[in-house]
């Protein structure tokens, strides 16, 4: 019998740590028999990485940044997310949703009924189910300091138009993802990103095994050094 498909997204202010744990995910997940599609957003196709140049590097308003980035969100969906996870494909996505309601929303204080409504246009009418809104069966949550967060990417790269915002712009944007996790509690998975990096991993590969996704094994091995 075929497995169905989770689709899995990572959040967190920059800084916060996700890029450095999905590839251990994605190994883990593939050592143990399942096929797995990694992306990001905004990105994941070749017009949503156009888009992606340009809502990173364009000055551009709030209203703006938000239609490109559903915009490349709906593209990513409709080639590349709904198509593994109706192969039944385990896809971890480097950000979603709730990165446009964390910065465009919290952190540059665009309207959260605006969000919701290019959220619902974005995301329905791509499952095979025409009217319902494709979520993600879970959210991992990275939560750090902006202040630590900002310590760790000094000097670790150049910082794109968002990673050059003032700490206060991610004090916003934390807060917005903490009122996500309120609003979706069983949908989030909370870390202490503060931890050292392998106590992080077994936080989060914990999470995985709870939920019977990654068997037991996983757990104490792996991840990054
Ligand atoms: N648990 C940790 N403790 C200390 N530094 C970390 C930890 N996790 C990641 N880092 C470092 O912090 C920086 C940002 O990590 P990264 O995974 O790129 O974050 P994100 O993808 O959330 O922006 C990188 O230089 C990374 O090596
Ligand atoms: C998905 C998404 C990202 N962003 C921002 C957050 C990040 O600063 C930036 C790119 O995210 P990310 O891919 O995490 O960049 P990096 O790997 O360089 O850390 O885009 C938004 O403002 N809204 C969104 O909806």
């Amino acid at each position: 019998m075929s497995r169905p498909g989770l689709f899995i997204t990572f959040e967190g202010i920059d800084g916060a740590g996700k890029s450095s744990h999905i590839e251990g995910l994605a190994a883990a997940f593939r050592s143990q028999g399942r096929t797995v599609t990694v992306s990001r957003e905004p990105g994941g196709t070749p017009l949503a990485e156009k888009l992606r140049e340009m809502v990173l590097n364009d000055p551009m308003d709030a209203l703006t940044e938000s239609l490109l980035i559903f915009a490349a969100r709906r593209d990513h969906l409709r080639n590349v997310i709904e198509p593994a996870l109706a192969r039944g494909e385990v896809v971890l996505c480097d950000r979603f949703t709730d990165a446009t309601f964390a910065y465009q929303g919290a952190g540059r204080g665009f309207d959260l009924g605006v969000l919701a409504t290019l959220e619902r246009l974005a995301q329905t009418g791509l499952a095979p189910d025409a009217d319902w809104m494709r979520e993600p069966d879970l959210t991992v949550w990275f939560d750090l300091a902006p202040e630590v967060a900002a310590e760790r990417l000094a000097g670790a790269r150049v910082p794109d138009r968002f990673e050059a915002q003032p700490v206060e712009f991610f004090r916003r944007v934390a807060q917005g993802y903490a009122d996500r996790a309120a609003a979706a509690p069983q949908r989030f998975a909370r870390l202490d990103a503060a931890q050292e990096r392998h106590r992080v991993w077994q936080q989060l590969t914990s999470v995985f095994v709870r939920k019977g996704w990654l068997a037991i094994m996983v757990a104490t091995q792996g991840g990054p050094q």
